[in-house]
């Protein structure tokens, strides 16, 4: 490899870099006369790749980076090299590679902060290493400053470019599908994208969901509604008959066509108003023998397969809690989203109580429980750290928790609050280890450890991770 003088090293040279490792965010790095530096393509370990070094928020990196040696990977690619997006940041890897060092990233970091025995299981597989995700959110865009018009992803590290993505192994044949007759679509329209810095344009983003059971698919375009009321009809029946003309495969069907219009200058895909342009705007997932309805903007786990498999765990830990008479127990299901652990857990509990922030979660975590005949579920509306109070004045008291947060986690203040109840025992689901480490922490403080845990691959190649653990209170 040709190195460089220490001292000679500077913005704007030319670098080839041997990576090392891929950090817990799925970040590749390797070190050059000590020094750590990043690069912005995913890329495995003892890879090579040459590119330009600079000096970016105190930390060191290689941009506009090509792999110079593959290190005998070149087969595993998952995605195209030249495209670099859609988080597939562990393509180069075999799906047990990618299994042993996300669990070992989980492992050392519970290490660092646990100083007592607890049980670390096997990490449970994705049932499908590829094509799994349930929902893809494409934005509309240019691949670079004054290009034309794409419907893609965000390009690794760039808040403005946007990447095609045909063939993107996240999502199956049907999704592909979609993206590539919406793609087409958008440029015979003869409109443009939204530009957010002066706030003009029509196309904003396409979401795709599907109920992987029942083999429904919902198709949700959403755009400004910067267009005259007859180029809205004319778009709004094309873009029908196209997508109902398309050949799914596997008895998928198109069960609901969405136009969601969106004015607002945040960059989050958010309804301001819908019209539906064909079929139902829910769809109906089924999982443990439940029916789910998922409304277009609520939660719902992305990896349709394995979430029996997450929720599995849920159930498992709590059947074996010792002591406790699940079926005499009173479950407070927080952060409940449409109300799937709630509900799962019902079959066994004597009372379940779900909070969650999204009114629209809760009104369909409460049809769907009417739906599946639960009467001893009960969804609320509002936030965690609030709404418990609620309970507290109806004389309410949980005999086990089951938390999970979002990204963000569960946070001090609400933890203060939750440990009020004393229970003997904690079951928590993280999608973030980082807020995962604080929370434990935090609960710590108040007598609380992990007893076990087991990591959950929902999300295969990108770097993310389920965690579930029991925790469990303890005398000081
Ligand atoms: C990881 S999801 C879990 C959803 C659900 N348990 C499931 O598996 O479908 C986290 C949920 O927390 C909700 N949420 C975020 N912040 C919240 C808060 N402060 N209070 C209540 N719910 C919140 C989100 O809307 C989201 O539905």
């Amino acid at each position: 490899m040709k190195k460089m003088e220490k001292k000679s090293l500077k913005k704007g040279d030319l670098l080839q870099l041997k990576i090392t490792n891929l950090d817990t965010k799925g970040r590749a790095y390797g070190f050059f006369d000590e020094n750590k530096i990043y690069v912005n393509i995913n890329v495995a370990e003892n890879q090579v790749v040459e590119g330009i070094f600079v000096k970016r928020r105190k930390k060191f990196e290689l941009i506009h980076c090509k792999i110079i040696n593959f290190a005998g990977r070149q087969n595993a690619i998952y995605d195209n090299i030249e495209r670099q997006n859609g988080g597939c940041n562990y393509q180069y890897y075999t799906y047990d590679e990618q299994l042993e060092i996300k669990a070992g990233h989980i492992k050392k970091e519970l290490d660092r902060i646990i100083k007592h025995d607890y049980i670390f299981e096997e990490p449970v597989r994705s049932v499908k290493p590829d094509k799994y995700r349930n929902k893809m959110e494409f934005s509309f865009g240019n691949a670079e400053k004054g290009g034309p018009i794409i419907l893609g992803l965000h390009k690794q590290n760039s808040f403005h470019d946007i990447v095609e993505v045909d063939g993107l192994k996240l999502m199956d044949d049907n999704f592909n599908k979609i993206y590539v007759f919406c793609n087409e679509f958008c440029k015979k329209t003869g409109f443009d994208f939204y530009h957010r810095l002066d706030h003009i344009g029509f196309f904003r983003n396409l979401v795709i969901r599907k109920a992987e059971f029942t083999k429904q698919i919902l198709v949700n375009i959403v755009t400004t509604t910067q267009i005259s009321e007859m180029e809205k009809e004319n778009f709004q029946k094309e873009f029908k008959e196209g997508l109902l003309a398309l050949n799914l495969n596997d008895g998928f069907k198109i069960t609901g066509i969405l136009h969601t219009f969106n004015d607002n200058f945040s960059d989050m895909v958010i309804s301001e108003s819908e019209t539906i342009l064909y079929g139902e705007r829910d769809l109906t997932e089924e999982i443990f023998g439940l029916k789910f309805k998922i409304s277009p903007y609520s939660f719902f786990q992305t990896n349709s397969r394995t979430v029996e498999k997450l929720y599995g765990k849920v159930l498992t830990y709590l059947e074996e809690i010792e002591n406790l008479k699940i079926h005499e127990a009173t479950v407070f299901d927080l952060f409940s989203g449409t109300g799937t652990i709630g509900q799962i857990v019902s079959k066994k509990a004597k009372q379940v109580y779900g909070i969650e922030l999204v009114p629209e979660a809760v009104e369909k975590a409460n049809e769907n429980a009417k739906l599946n005949n639960i009467q001893n579920a009960h969804f609320i509306a509002g936030d965690v750290f609030e709404k418990l109070d609620e309970f507290d004045n109806d004389g309410i008291n949980p005999n086990i928790l089951i938390l999970d947060p979002p990204r963000a986690g569960v946070g001090e203040k609400t933890i203060t609050k939750l440990v009020k109840y004393d229970t003997k025992n904690i079951i928590y689901v993280s999608c973030n280890p980082k807020t995962l480490m604080t929370d434990l922490m935090k609960f710590g403080e108040f007598g609380y450890r992990l007893v076990r845990c087991s990591v959950v691959d929902m999300f295969p190649v990108t770097p993310h991770i389920e965690v579930v653990g029991l925790l469990e209170k303890y005398d000081f």
